[in-house]
């Protein structure tokens, strides 16, 4: 990893408040490029986070590392809680605003109101919006000033299906330009397919920091074979292993790891247990969900 490709660095960040351990020595830098999705159910930790990255809160313990803008513009922009916008100035005068506070240019200003699809609702009063149309103008504020590091707290809240499909597009061009986009959310399947890395938070610490395709392991083969002691299927597993095939004896049977070449792998196990005179009665064939990925996630972590 260059230094330039991670325009944050946490260190062991953590923040209490009072009794609550809301973040705990979290270490982590989202990368440039990249949609990062911080994900976790409620109270995971996901807003502390992001408002210790911004500074808006200071972190119990650890350090938190930004970086100047490698570009000169801004070195993070936030939307994070409703957004904040001047109710009584149409939404061109707030864009104006906000264009003047960042230093951005007309250009960046037009380019933010096409990502963000707000071209309608230019001259309507900012009081007079909708929550979702609020929210994206707060987005396209959020895009002036050509941010290195673009936080999204949960910004498909208020947003009808036509708008998050917009998000993505808008979210996924920001990040192929060179910023750092986090998004969280407490759904993994809302940035499935947008995501390129996902940081699963619970209870205030990382359960999983990786790239997004990772984190759903590769398919498996659930394999039963006939007798209760157990007996048999230790063979089958010894012998599988020796094959080379991935396999570990389950409470339930036998799971052999069935990545590229899922059907060559049921074959093998199948022409093994007949040589060998193991008699199967299952080879089932399972693909994780990332639902299942996520639960299991959070069930190791709470045994
Ligand atoms: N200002 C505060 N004072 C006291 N406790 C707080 C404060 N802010 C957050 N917490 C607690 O810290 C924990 C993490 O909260 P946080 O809002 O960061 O979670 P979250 O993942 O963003 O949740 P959600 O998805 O519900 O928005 C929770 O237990 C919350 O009650």
């Amino acid at each position: 990893m260059v230094e330039n490709d991670t325009p944050v660095v946490l260190d062991t960040v953590s923040k209490r408040f009072g009794s609550t351990a809301a973040v705990q020595s979290v270490s982590w830098a989202p990368l440039r490029g990249q949609v990062t999705a911080l994900v976790g159910l409620n109270g995971a930790g996901k807003s502390t986070l992001m408002r210790i990255v911004t500074g808006l809160i200071r972190p119990t313990e650890g350090t938190v590392t930004v970086r100047p803008s490698r570009d000169g513009g801004r070195a993070l922009s936030a939307m994070i809680e409703a957004p904040a916008l001047f109710n009584g100035l149409t939404v061109r005068r707030n864009l104006e605003m906000h264009r003047i506070l960042t230093g951005a240019d007309a250009a960046e200003v037009a380019r933010a109101v096409e990502l963000a699809q707000i071209g309608d609702v230019l001259k309507r009063r900012a009081g007079t919006l909708s929550q979702g149309y609020r929210q994206r103008v707060a987005m396209a504020q959020s895009l002036l000033g050509s941010p290195d590091l673009l936080l999204l707290d949960e910004p498909t809240n208020a947003l009808d299906p036509e708008a998050i499909v917009q998000l993505r597009t808008m979210i996924r061009t920001v990040a192929d330009e060179g910023t750092a986009v986090v998004v969280s959310s407490h759904q993994l399947r809302e940035l499935e397919g947008t995501a390129d890395a996902l940081a699963l938070l619970h209870g205030g610490r990382i359960l999983y920091d990786g790239p997004f395709d990772s984190f759903v392991g590769p398919p498996t083969l659930r394999v039963r074979v006939a007798g209760s002691d157990g007996a048999e299927t230790a063979r089958l597993t010894a012998l599988l292993r020796e094959k080379q095939i991935d396999a570990a004896q389950t409470d339930d049977g036998i799971r052999a790891v069935a990545d590229l070449a899922a059907d060559s792998i049921a074959q093998q196990i199948f022409s093994t247990a007949v040589k060998a005179d193991i008699e199967l009665i299952e080879l089932t064939h399972l693909a994780p969900t990332l639902e299942e990925a996520f639960h299991v996630a959070i069930a190791g972590a709470r045994s």
